[in-house]
């Protein structure tokens, strides 16, 4: 018997929620845009196997990949609950771009993490879980954030509420949104996009993303989509970051002149995502991103949805 668990891209901060927003999103063609992670029967305490269209972006090692590390810390949450942990064999179908601003070792945490709790039957809470994917976030990027990994791993529009044990809870968003995901192609590592923040803000900028996140929220939970795309704005990251992003501020100017109804950066970067309610609006902008923003073979543009369910077991063996 074997699980195999999909996760999909998420939009860290939406741009106007640094840290403490995040969207799973998922192409409108059925495409996947996820890693996914097999857990099977094993003949020694763990295995990986490694295939996938970025396979060979992996660390060349296994002991460096972040799902070994994924069940190490799941082993030690096992240990201390008493509970006997089962040879395992698993295999990464590594589909996502690292360093892309899709939330790649996101992908990987969740799916190895929620593939590993299922295939044990599901000792661990979701919440224990969700910990547990914070802290190996942080490994891999310097400082813990849960805006990848919880709409990865719990789906739709997530807010960090990191209080009275809640990790995170679901924003009401716009189904109908389609957002147009253009990964150009180059790697923007997020410890690097991290490290390049200022340690303090001035008061009027504090205000300001004050204003536009609580806007954003407002919005959102009253169904005012319009309001809420004029709330999509980030004076925390984009304007230190958007300086390595070759060609976004044009790529940006192109989308909201083309009929975009909001326009940032997909998490650190270099992805970008552009919000529209038409989709043929998607369709076009998706085309020029393509001819436009994509530098290298590696780079794509998908037209997705809200991903309103999050990892999933799916039913094909890897
Ligand atoms: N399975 C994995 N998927 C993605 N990154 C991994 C994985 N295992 C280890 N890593 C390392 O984690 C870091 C992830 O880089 P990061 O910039 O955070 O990527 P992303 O922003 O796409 O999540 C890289 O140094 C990468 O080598
Ligand atoms: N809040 C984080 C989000 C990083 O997203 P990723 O997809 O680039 O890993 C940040 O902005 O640093």
């Amino acid at each position: 018997m074997s699980v195999v668990v999909y996760a999909p891209a998420s939009i860290g901060n939406v741009s106007v929620g640094f840290d403490v927003l995040g969207a799973a999103v998922s192409p409108i063609d059925g495409s996947l845009l996820g890693d996914r992670v097999e857990v099977a029967a094993g003949t020694s305490a763990f295995s990986l196997r490694c295939i996938g269209a970025f396979v060979d972006k992996l660390p060349p090692q296994a002991q460096d990949n972040i799902v070994y590390r994924c069940w190490q810390v799941f082993a030690r949450e096992l240990d201390y609950k008493g509970i006997t942990l089962l040879p395992v064999a698993v295999t990464l179908e590594k589909n996502m771009p690292i360093g892309s601003g899709l939330g790649s070792s996101a992908c990987s945490i969740v799916a190895a993490l929620d593939a590993l709790n299922q295939y044990h039957q599901q000792p661990l809470t979701s919440n224990e879980l969700l910990t547990l994917m914070g802290e190996m976030e942080g490994e891999v990027s310097g400082s813990v954030h849960y805006d990848n990994v919880a709409p990865c791993f719990l789906g739709g529009l997530q807010f960090m509420v990191q209080e009275m044990d809640i990790i995170s809870q679901e924003i009401p968003c716009f189904d109908d949104w389609y957002w147009v995901m253009a990964y150009p192609g180059i790697k923007v590592p997020t410890a690097e996009a991290r490290a390049i923040l200022p340690a303090q803000y001035r008061r009027q900028d504090v205000i300001a993303h004050g204003r536009y996140l609580g806007g954003f929220i407002h919005a959102c939970h009253s169904q005012q989509p319009l309001l809420a795309a004029k709330m999509i704005h980030d004076v925390v990251a984009e304007p230190y970051r958007e300086k390595l992003l070759p060609r976004f501020n044009q790529a940006r100017k192109y989308a909201l002149e083309a009929g975009a109804i909001a326009s940032g950066i997909s998490g650190s970067g270099p992805t970008m995502f552009s919000v529209c309610t038409n989709l043929e609006v998607a369709q076009r902008l998706a085309k020029w991103l393509a001819d436009n923003y994509i530098q290298n073979d590696q780079g794509f543009v998908h037209v997705c949805q809200l991903d309103k369910q999050g990892a999933k077991v799916t039913g094909s063996a890897l």
